[in-house]
């Protein structure tokens, strides 16, 4: 398939703003620059990373029931360890959840979620502190495009 005509949809969590907004970014200019068209690149929000995988099958089959089906989603979340258990918690379950969707939706669900220790560790891997690592947004584009022509 063209990637032109390829539809790919964010579902984007909304804690931790600055830094999703940038990954966000990220990965839609990758999506452009790999000839995916403005208009099929659909962008859609949850509350947080835990929403995520629910989300994305209702994402997924929102776009599915309009006709528009979906070529690939990347579900982006930044999720930053706290004071307590809830960081691992989630960590974990959001992981397999996302990684079961891609075999329960059959279409690629990309991991576009950080998993941080610390604000610095999130903010490097969205492209944040100069000169310290890239925008992993970029690499999240990249593989929903690979992905969606991958053995077609
Ligand atoms: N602490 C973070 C959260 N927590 C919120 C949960 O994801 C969820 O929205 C809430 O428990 C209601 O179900 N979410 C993030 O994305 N990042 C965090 O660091
Ligand atoms: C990832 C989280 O849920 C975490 O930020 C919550 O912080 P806390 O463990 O201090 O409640």
């Amino acid at each position: 398939m063209v990637c032109s005509k390829l539809r790919i949809g964010i579902l984007h969590a909304r804690w931790n703003k600055t830094i999703i907004d940038n990954l966000v970014k990220g990965a839609v200019e990758k999506l452009k620059l790999l000839n995916v068209s403005e208009e099929n690149i659909i962008i859609e929000s949850v509350p947080g990373s835990f929403e995520l995988p629910f989300g994305t099958k209702k994402f997924v089959d929102k776009y599915e029931k309009l006709g528009k089906p979906l070529d690939a989603v990347i579900p982006i979340g930044v999720l930053i360890k706290g004071s307590t258990m809830h960081f691992e918690y989630i960590c974990d379950s959001v992981t397999h959840q996302l990684m079961r969707l891609n075999f329960d939706l059959g279409l690629p669900v990309i991991f576009g979620v950080l998993t941080c220790l610390t604000d610095e560790q999130a903010e490097a891997r969205a492209g944040l502190i100069e000169g310290k690592m890239h925008n992993h947004g970029e690499d999240w584009g990249a593989a929903a495009v690979e992905m969606s022509v991958k053995f077609e």
